[in-house]
């Protein structure tokens, strides 16, 4: 997959936050699920955020994208509130990759990235420029989609139609990025495309993952969420040591450095099983 440039050409330099959030709480069906969360992403910087199930990492990114009201704290994503911006103002400024594809059924795979440009219309009646055509190609040929881009979205892999939903987020070219698990279901291959891709953005992103050994080495920053409180927020190496990782996650954990590249080299395996005391 193919580098796609930030909405501006170069890559900008690192110097604002474009996303703070302070002490945010979040309750749902009466149960807190995100307790007092603090952190700011720079401009052009890589978040990622680890945590186990149900730690609350989707809720944060729907927190991020004004999807979810927060029960307590405030986020400003490019200095404003985002359940303050309408809807189109929104949609300029972050998109996001949710796990949900369902929303694009009966549509076909160019139909459903070139929604990403309709935020950018006046209105949805309004004429598909060739500007936005020209943006919705690039976002299929850097995802590798071009052989898919007439079939219908529920004839695809579970691989392929995350890669069309992530076309979908960068056809809308935001300033923000947020992407939930984008790599799940990607072979190993696709997974290492897609976060090249990413990367090469220059653009600020923030990401749920699951896979640890690709977050510490595609973040500059990472956020460790436990039955959603922060438990750190510190680049890979400071954030993903050996007793927090089992605190965590409950598994035994070594961290050491590979000696070929100095990169961090993650092994987890269960903890002993416990043993059951009957009474
Ligand atoms: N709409 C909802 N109503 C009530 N509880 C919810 C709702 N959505 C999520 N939850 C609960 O909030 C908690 C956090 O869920 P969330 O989806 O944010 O976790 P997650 O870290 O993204 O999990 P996973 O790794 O499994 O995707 C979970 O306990 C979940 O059951």
């Amino acid at each position: 997959m193919t580098p796609a440039p930030s909405p501006t050409g170069a890559p900008r330099p690192r110097q604002t936050s474009s996303v703070v959030v302070e002490g945010l709480s979040c309750e749902l069906a009466g149960r807190k699920v995100l307790s007092n969360i603090g952190f700011a992403v720079e401009e052009g910087a890589i978040l990622g955020i680890l945590g186990p199930n149900g730690s609350g990492k989707t809720t944060l990114l729907r927190c991020l994208a004004g999807l979810q009201a927060p029960s307590a704290g405030r986020i400003r994503i490019d200095g404003a509130d985002p359940r303050a911006l309408r809807p189109a103002e929104l949609a300029r400024r972050l998109a996001l990759q949710a796990q949900d594809s369902t929303a694009a059924l009966g549509f076909t795979v160019r139909d459903v990235v070139g929604m990403g440009r309709l935020v950018h219309r006046r209105s949805v009646f309004s004429g598909n420029g060739a500007e936005d055509r020209a943006i919705v190609e690039d976002a299929l040929t850097r995802l590798e989609l071009e052989a898919l881009a007439e079939r219908p979205v529920e004839q695809l892999s579970g691989g392929e139609r995350q890669r069309v939903m992530i076309a979908r987020a960068l056809a809308q070219r935001p300033r923000i990025l947020l992407l939930d698990e984008p790599t799940n279901h990607l072979d190993i291959q696709h997974r290492f495309a897609v976060l090249d891709l990413v990367r090469s953005l220059g653009i600020t992103v923030v990401m749920t993952l699951h896979d640890i050994e690709l977050a510490a080495r595609w973040c500059d920053r990472l956020l460790l969420l436990k039955d959603g409180r922060l438990q750190a927020d510190a680049v890979p190496e400071e954030a993903l040591t050996a007793e927090r990782l089992t605190a965590v996650y409950r598994v035994a954990a070594a961290v050491d450095r590979r000696p070929c590249d100095g990169r961090l080299r993650i092994d987890l395996s269960p903890l002993a099983p416990r043993r059951l005391d009957h009474a």
